[in-house]
């Protein structure tokens, strides 16, 4: 039996890179005599084989995907969404100022992706649950950041690994253009920080609107001190 040359383990190493499947490799050595190498043992075989670089998938649900869809297109030219699912009433919103026919879809889809209205009808609620707390605090810090960029911030509590968020707007009250690009913000960050549910926030239905930490901190779109000003 030939013992292996240079070029042959060099040969090996080429193909093996190139992810050739394992059958056809062993036929490869087999036809070059290189029955040696043909019947190494498999965990060696297995490690030349295997893509050096480990590759990661971010698995979205739902609501998550249809967040990316939302971020790949910018406010004025949304004017469709792919959800199949009934278009949510958003006649009863409280806005802040005449609403425009962007804000109105852009509502509408977040409303669609797991958003909920606030039971004020004036704000947008949305619970995110993280791997640990130093998610959860990640995710609070980089929104803050946002927040001095836009002037404008959230009511928001956490608990662990939980924040819970809603988008109001204190002055002129009532649901804004800004609240719908920070709800947006929101989403992103959250899937970029590997956020592991980003679920409907029940804290203004569960306990007639007041029996959640938040809603008995602050009332939805409670004065801030600074806004009213
Ligand atoms: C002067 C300053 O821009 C205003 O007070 C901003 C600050 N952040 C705000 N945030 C929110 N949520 N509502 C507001 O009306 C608001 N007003």
């Amino acid at each position: 039996m030939a013992s292996p040359t240079f070029t042959d383990i060099l040969t090996l190493h080429y193909l093996s890179k190139s992810r050739f499947p394992r059958y056809i490799m062993a036929s490869l050595y087999r036809l070059r005599g290189l029955q040696s190498i043909a019947t190494r043992s498999r965990s060696e075989f297995t490690n030349l084989t295997r893509p050096t670089t480990p590759r990661t998938f971010l698995r979205l649900n739902s609501s998550q995907s249809q967040a990316c869809n939302m971020s790949a297109t910018t406010t004025q030219t949304k004017t469709s969404t792919t959800s199949a699912s009934a278009d949510p009433d958003i006649s009863q919103i409280s806005w802040s100022s005449p609403s425009t026919t962007a804000a109105r879809s852009n509502v509408a889809d977040l409303l669609k992706s797991g958003w909920s209205l606030s039971h004020t009808k004036d704000g947008l609620e949305r619970e995110y649950v993280f791997g640990g707390f130093a998610k959860a605090m990640d995710f609070m810090n980089q929104v803050a950041q946002q927040c001095r960029i836009t002037r404008h911030h959230p009511e928001w509590a956490n608990v662990y690994n939980t924040v819970r968020i809603r988008w109001t707007t204190h002055n002129p009250k009532g649901l804004s253009e800004k609240d719908i690009e920070m709800a947006r913000f929101c989403d992103l960050k959250a899937i970029e920080l590997g956020v592991k549910s980003m679920s409907k926030s029940d804290w203004s239905a569960s306990a007639g609107g007041n029996g959640t930490v938040l809603e008995s901190m602050i009332p939805a779109g409670s004065a801030c001190g600074v806004c009213e000003k």
